[in-house]
């Protein structure tokens, strides 16, 4: 029986699909985070990369993978709101329908704050939404990246590439990533590789995905250089946004996703993972590299 796969196909995941052969009867599909979110709930794909929200509010269906995320401990530089006004005044914020991770994520945020703007859906650019009165906008991935770089770029090889700046034509650039790493110091999860608990992948599929990964990881500046020519962004802007992501889902990750979990979906069902994520840093003596 075919295993079908369900991918959110932005560049964050990139290091770990473009190299990715799906072993015999597997089949994937692509797709936006809200597309995959309801792909795999409604039973059209049986494993995708969702949101960690929705990973979290299903929590009594779904098991994900053991040792795969999408995280960030600080910047993410593609989730993102724009804003012309300080936090604190913000009236009306406009949200992307492609995401739900992070508008959950902005929940938690502006109630940390004590704020409650009118938040609402409506797609297009960020500049374009700025000033047609919105006074904040949140975009994410691909298009949030871009933009981004829109406000805050060009970027001259003698700026610093620790930390990128978050300010340009009179817009600021709060990276929602962050803001939890200053609220929390953990990690964020954005993303987890979630499947129905009685469905688990076959183990072709995750040591492929495991090999893509490291394939993907041991060769980032050619996966950078391919990106930032579909991007219309600099090459070494978007290695620096791929080397920032913790694709490993680590113990510091699990503790950021198990506090979101508490303050975004409190009462949610216990979390599950698969087998076999403990055994990443265990060092295999009969083939003497680390594993996976
Ligand atoms: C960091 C990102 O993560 C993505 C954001 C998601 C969301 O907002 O729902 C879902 C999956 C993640 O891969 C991004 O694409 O900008």
């Amino acid at each position: 029986m075919t295993y079908r796969a369900g991918w959110i196909h932005y560049t964050n995941v990139a290091p770990i699909l473009d190299p990715l052969t799906l072993p015999d009867g597997v089949t994937a599909i692509t797709g936006v985070p809200t597309q995959m979110n309801a792909a795999l709930l409604a039973g059209e794909v049986d494993i995708a990369n969702i949101s960690a929200v929705e990973f979290i509010r299903h929590a009594d269906r779904l098991e994900a993978l053991p040792d795969f995320s999408v995280a960030v401990l600080g910047p993410v530089y593609s989730v993102n709101l724009f804003h012309t006004v300080p936090l604190e005044q913000l009236r009306r914020v406009a949200l992307t329908r492609q995401s739900a991770m992070s508008v959950a994520l902005l929940e938690v945020l502006l109630r940390e704050r004590g704020l409650a703007p009118t938040l609402e859906v409506a797609e297009g650019e960020a500049e374009d939404l700025l000033a047609r009165g919105y006074d904040g906008v949140l975009r994410i991935g691909d298009s949030a990246l871009r933009e981004w770089y829109g406000v805050v770029g060009p970027l001259t090889p003698e700026t610093t590439m620790t930390m990128l700046p978050h300010q340009g034509r009179g817009i600021t650039v709060t990276d929602l990533a962050e803001e939890w790493f200053r609220l929390t110091g953990h990690p964020f999860t954005f993303a987890v590789w979630a499947y129905r608990k009685d469905n688990p992948p076959p183990p072709e599929l995750v040591q492929a995905m495991r090999e893509a990964r490291r394939g993907g990881l041991g060769h980032l500046a050619q996966v950078a250089a391919r990106h930032a020519q579909k991007l219309g962004l600099p090459a070494r802007v978007v290695q620096h946004y791929l080397w920032n992501f913790r694709y490993h889902l680590e113990a510091p990750d699990r503790l950021g996703l198990h506090e979101f979990a508490a303050l975004a979906v409190p009462g949610h069902a216990p979390l599950r993972f698969g087998p076999g994520g403990e055994r990443r840093h265990v060092l295999s003596a009969s083939a003497g590299t680390l594993n996976p």
